[in-house]
């Protein structure tokens, strides 16, 4: 029998020249001015794809489609996929995490992360964990828990001017189940900063009970220093 990948092979995103490594632009990341997102643009097919893909991507985890569903829907990728290999560009014009104007930076890697405030020391907000991000028994995934530090604390330790730096170590703490589907709150602070490097700490609630906390550091990246 053959299989999808057989009839729609997959190629490896392992080479992908469009990649910035070892490029001379320290971090890569887009940097972060102001945690207030400007109005949403009346028409932005961008960011209504990627809420797309994000809801999308949380009933393929929900949903048990018969045989005949599940084939039809990987034609419909790999055509997809085939329409979109001859748009790849270089890192530094991708589109996808880097409209930091959109909720969750227009990505669908991690957690949408709902800021609702910020200033040069800390940041506060909102995720709600869909079904895509499920471990097990309503629990989220604690692979994905961290992911959402980063995110937060990543985008906190790159903003208000200060220099690229990179995650040196991100510790986390589970303290409490963290549910899928429920709105929790979510607070990232600077603790210290000192020459290069920047610590700062996370928490993620559900109400008045902790989930999890998480500290990080963040080094300031080198001249030239990938
Ligand atoms: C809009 C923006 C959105 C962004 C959101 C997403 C953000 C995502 C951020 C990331 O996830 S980055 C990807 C994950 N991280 C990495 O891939 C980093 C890989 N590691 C490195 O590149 C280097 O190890 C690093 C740049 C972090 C540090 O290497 P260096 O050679 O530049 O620094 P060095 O080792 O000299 O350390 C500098 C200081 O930090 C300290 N340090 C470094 N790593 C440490 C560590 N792991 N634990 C404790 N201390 C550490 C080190 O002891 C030293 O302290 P002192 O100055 O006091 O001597």
């Amino acid at each position: 029998m053959t299989s999808v990948n057989e009839k729609h092979p997959v190629p490896s995103p392992i080479d992908d020249p469009t990649l910035g490594l070892g490029s001379a632009e320290p971090g890569g990341f887009p940097q972060v001015d102001s945690w207030t997102l400007p109005a949403a643009p009346e028409d932005d097919p961008y960011g209504d794809m990627v809420a797309n893909l994000r809801s999308f991507l949380d009933h393929v985890a929900a949903a048990k489609p018969d045989n005949a569903t599940v084939a039809e829907l990987a034609g419909d990728l790999a055509a997809w996929r085939a329409r979109l290999a001859p748009m790849s560009v270089s890192e530094r014009e991708q589109v996808f995490a880097h409209r930091t104007d959109l909720p969750g930076r227009g990505q669908t890697m991690s957690p949408n992360f709902a800021i609702e405030g910020g200033d040069r020391d800390g940041v506060w907000g909102t995720v709600t964990y869909g079904r895509y991000y499920l471990g097990g028994n309503g629990a989220v995934h604690g692979g994905a828990i961290p992911l959402l530090f980063d995110e937060v604390l990543g985008r906190l330790a790159n903003s208000a001017g200060r220099s690229p730096c990179r995650t040196a170590y991100l510790h986390t703490d589970f303290r409490a189940i963290t549910p899928v589907g429920r709105q929790l709150s979510v607070r990232g602070w600077f603790v210290s900063e000192e020459g290069r490097k920047r610590v700062v700490r996370a928490e993620l609630k559900d109400g008045d009970t902790l989930c999890a906390e998480a500290e990080g550091l963040f080094v300031a990246l080198n001249p030239g220093q990938p």
